[in-house]
C-alpha cells in the first residue's frame, strides 16, 4: 500500500502527479458527480474534489488521498464533459471569440484531516469557424474533457490566452498541490 493516493482516473492528473516526484497510486473514485447548481464553481469544485478524495480514503485510513475536479464556466453557466458530438460542438460555438473561466478543486485527505483548495484560469478562444471546429471535433480530443477542448492537445491551436496557472485548466495545479501537501503533511505531524 502506497502513503499517497491519486483518487482519479484521469491519465492528464496522473502525469501531473508525477511532477511530484514521490510514489503514489491511482484509485478510481466512484462518486455522484451532480451538484446543487446554486453552489459558485469554487464551490462545486471543492465539493466534488472532498467527495472523490473522501470516497477513497474511507477505504486507506492511513493514506494520504488527493481527489480533484475540473469545470469550465461561460457567463455564468457550468460546462462539464460532452454527452456527444453535437453538444461539444455547441459548446466549442459558445467558447468561440470569448473568455471563459477553469475551475480546478483539489483535496487533500487523510483520515480525519483535510485540507481543499481551488485555482481559477482564465482562457481566451480565437473566433473559430465552422471548419475549425469541425476538424477539431475529428480529433477525438473533446469528448473526455470538461469544455470540450484539451490545452494540453490540438486544443492548444484554439486559445488565444490565459492568465493563471496552465496546470490548472489540464486538471491538476501541481505548483499548488505541492506546497498544500508539504503543509498538510507538516501539521498532521
Ligand atoms: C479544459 C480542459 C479539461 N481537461 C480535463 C481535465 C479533467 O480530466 C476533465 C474534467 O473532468 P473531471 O470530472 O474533473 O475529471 P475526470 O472524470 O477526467 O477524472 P477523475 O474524476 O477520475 O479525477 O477534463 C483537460 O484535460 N484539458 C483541458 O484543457
Amino acid at each position: 500500500m502506497h502513503p499517497l493516493i491519486l483518487a482519479s482516473s484521469s491519465p492528464r492528473r496522473k502525469e501531473l502527479l508525477q511532477f511530484l516526484h514521490v510514489p503514489f497510486q491511482t484509485i478510481h473514485a466512484n462518486v455522484d458527480e451532480n451538484f446543487d447548481p446554486n453552489l459558485t464553481a469554487e464551490e462545486a469544485v471543492r465539493e466534488l474534489a472532498v467527495r472523490k478524495a473522501a470516497a477513497v480514503a474511507l477505504e486507506h485510513k492511513d493514506s494520504c488521498v488527493i481527489g480533484a475536479d475540473t469545470v469550465v464556466v461561460v457567463d455564468g453557466e457550468f460546462i462539464g464533459k460532452p454527452a456527444d458530438r453535437s453538444a461539444a460542438k455547441q459548446t466549442l460555438q459558445i467558447l468561440s471569440g470569448r473568455t471563459h473561466y477553469v475551475y480546478t478543486g483539489v483535496a487533500i485527505i487523510q483520515d480525519k484531516n483535510q485540507a481543499v483548495f481551488a485555482e481559477k484560469t482564465e482562457v481566451s478562444f480565437w473566433r473559430l469557424s465552422d471548419e475549425e471546429i469541425e476538424a477539431y471535433l475529428e480529433t477525438g480530443e473533446p469528448f473526455d474533457k470538461a469544455g470540450s477542448y484539451g490545452i494540453q492537445g490540438y486544443g492548444s491551436l484554439l486559445v488565444k490566452e490565459i492568465t493563471g496557472d496552465y496546470y490548472t485548466v489540464v486538471g491538476l495545479p501541481v505548483s499548488r498541490l505541492a506546497r498544500e501537501l508539504k503543509a498538510f503533511q507538516r501539521q498532521k505531524l
